[in-house]
């Protein structure tokens, strides 16, 4: 299998993303420069977190309009997985492949810490490796995601299962408390209606080894790896 990470100025989360997908390949992805017009021959593409052009105008936005996310959108069109971590995220809604758009936090504070989280709907590809309604740990760390959509596209994602992942307390309520962000209906996570795109604002790939506190990462990033190969 082979997989690619896109880079873009100020991207600090690519690395880590790359030692996560290394470690569940047995290879290394290709590092991919945003200025880059072509992709390399993948079975997976990955957007970093990080701050992109120094989140300038809104974070995301100037990233979703660089040369090499013309190809990553026309390859998420033609079904190649693309896995869209924090900034990822971000510039996944602003180049239009998932719906709903990042706000600024509830709270106006960068938060940096680690939550629990529900899975909220079963794709095989992405959350095979969990069970349905499993609560598990990745860390978040952002200022801008705050998910908002309007509320017809909050009930077709509801609706089509396309909410992957929801802020939760350890026993898996949905509470005000367990929302970092203030993200409507507590969403951290969404897939396209197509089901091959899935942009989430935890950080699955700083959880990867129990010398970084845990391994729920590593087991979202060994399940992935495994269903694409
Ligand atoms: N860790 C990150 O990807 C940060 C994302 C983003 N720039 C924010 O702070 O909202």
């Amino acid at each position: 299998m082979k997989a690619a990470v896109i880079v873009f100025p100020a991207s600090n989360c690519d690395r880590d993303l790359k030692v996560a997908l290394a470690q569940a390949m047995g290879r290394d992805p290709d590092m991919v420069w945003h200025g880059d017009s072509e992709l390399p021959e993948t079975d997976l593409i990955a957007i970093p977190g990080g701050f992109s052009y120094g989140d300038y105008l809104r974070a995301g936005a100037m990233a979703a309009n660089s040369p090499i996310m013309r190809e990553v959108v026309k390859k998420a069109q033609a079904g190649t997985p693309v896995l869209a971590i924090c900034n990822g995220f971000q510039i996944a809604t602003e180049t239009g492949m998932l719906p709903g758009a990042l706000l600024r936090n509830a709270g106006q504070k960068f938060v940096c810490r680690d939550v629990d989280l529900l899975i909220t709907a079963r794709n095989e590809r992405f959350v095979g490796g969990f069970e349905q309604g499993e609560v598990v740990r990745f860390p978040v760390a952002h200022h801008d995601g705050n998910y908002y959509a309007d509320e017809e596209t909050l009930h077709e994602l509801e609706g089509e299962g396309q909410v992957a992942f929801k802020y939760a307390s350890a026993e898996g309520e949905l509470t005000d408390a367990a929302n970092p962000n203030g993200s409507l209906n507590n969403i951290a996570g969404i897939y396209n209606k197509a089901g091959n795109v899935l942009g989430l604002m935890p950080h699955p790939e700083r959880l990867i080894s129990e010398e970084l506190g845990g391994t729920d990462g590593k087991r979202f990033f060994d399940h992935l790896v495994n269903s694409i190969v």
